[in-house]
């Protein structure tokens, strides 16, 4: 039986960095993990971010939990075949309906030899309370909410952006929505590998009690909490994913809400004080970005994240030429805006120039 460690939580709270913890955990066990990952948009980042450290498949440009959920058995089974891993750790998008997710991995399990080790969810902590305390109910904390329900782990990230006294009003409200779990609070989504990679037997995930979990807390969750990625009509040229699930999957189920997922190519460089005010003054709905960039004062490319209104820039060395890409996320955001918003950036003459 290969165990299935999935691994959730909401956009840019902190999985691929605890996967990378994962990864190094298993390796350091003489175990063979294997990893399927799953994106929005067309571009894999976070591949990069964890390429060649192990066995990895991806599945992108849809979410696993609806568009492409059929495949998700299919993707666990040729990981299976092919690299025969001790572990495969599944990376969710941030907009993932896990529940969703736990019923493909034990529909997978029906026939063949895998089982549901354990869902691991992780939060950004300073958006859960931001999220908490807004007297406006958004789509995003609904499935925020559904994903800490659906947790048999769970991580209260990125405490080093709460106040003194924030993270003990986080955990009573984390406690109340998820009193099952197995919970620690973090930076960097650093926990104790030995407990929370653990693929012994008895410390499986019981899925039917975080079922129950989540049909306690709302019984028409599916419908609140389920995130639909939405095509800007007015934008069709510019990389827009249609991620409307209006197929007529069976066990789907749909609501009003929509996320949007929107991806610029870069033509050429881009002053960086403007990069950086753009990402600034960004609307509160695009919860996170991600892409490659060159600047025009310095050489190379840089991989930037924008997660929850904090924007980190570092130098890469790709092994292989990678797109200047960004990658936008969030809900309802205007993606025609944005877009016009980069484009303007493209058009900025060299600063020493027009300065
Ligand atoms: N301040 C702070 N930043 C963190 C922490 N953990 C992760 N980050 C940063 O948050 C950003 C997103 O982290 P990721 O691990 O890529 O998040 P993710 O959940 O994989 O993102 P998606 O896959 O896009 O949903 C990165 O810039 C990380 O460096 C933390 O504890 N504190």
């Amino acid at each position: 039986m290969i165990p299935i460690v999935v691994l959730s939580g909401f956009l840019g709270s902190g999985k691929t960095t605890l996967l990378q913890h994962a990864l190094a955990y298993y390796k350091g066990q003489g175990l063979k993990p294997a990893i399927l990952m799953n994106e929005l948009g067309d571009v894999n980042l976070d591949g990069s971010l964890v390429n060649g450290q192990a066995p990895m498949k991806e599945m992108l440009s849809g979410c696993i939990c609806c568009t492409i959920r059929e495949d998700l058995g299919v993707e666990l089974m040729n990981l299976a075949e092919e690299y025969k891993p001790d572990v495969i750790i599944v990376e969710c998008t941030g907009v993932a309906n896990p529940m969703e997710i736990v019923d493909a991995v034990t529909d997978a399990s029906m026939y063949s030899a895998m089982v549901l080790q354990s869902v691991i969810t992780v939060m950004d902590a300073r958006q859960f309370l931001d999220f908490a305390s807004g007297n406006v109910r958004s789509k995003s904390f609904r499935l925020m909410q559904d994903q800490l329900r659906c947790a048999s782990k769970l991580i209260i990230n990125k405490t080093d952006l709460l106040a003194a006294g924030e993270l003990q009003k986080v955990q009573v409200l984390v406690k109340e929505l998820n009193p099952y779990a197995l919970t620690v609070s973090t930076q960097r989504s650093d926990v104790e590998a030995d407990v929370f990679f653990s693929i012994q037997r008895e410390d499986r995930i019981d899925v039917l009690h975080s079922k129950e979990s989540i049909a306690d807390n709302g019984n028409d969750h599916h419908s609140e909490s389920h995130l639909h990625a939405h095509d800007d009509p007015a934008d069709h040229d510019h990389h827009n994913h249609d991620l409307d699930h209006d197929h007529g999957h069976r066990e789907h189920y749909h609501s009003y809400d929509h996320v949007v997922v929107h991806t610029h190519f870069f033509g050429q460089p881009v002053p960086r004080s403007r990069f950086e005010q753009l990402f600034r003054s960004l609307p509160a709905e695009i919860y996170r970005a991600k892409g490659i960039v060159r600047f025009l004062e310095t050489e190379g490319q840089m991989m930037f994240q924008f997660a929850y209104r904090e924007l980190e820039i570092i130098p890469i060395r790709p092994q292989k030429p990678v797109n200047d890409v960004a990658v936008l996320m969030g809900e309802n955001f205007s993606a025609s805006e944005i877009e016009e918003r980069l484009r303007t950036l493209e058009t900025a003459e060299k600063p020493w120039i027009s300065s």
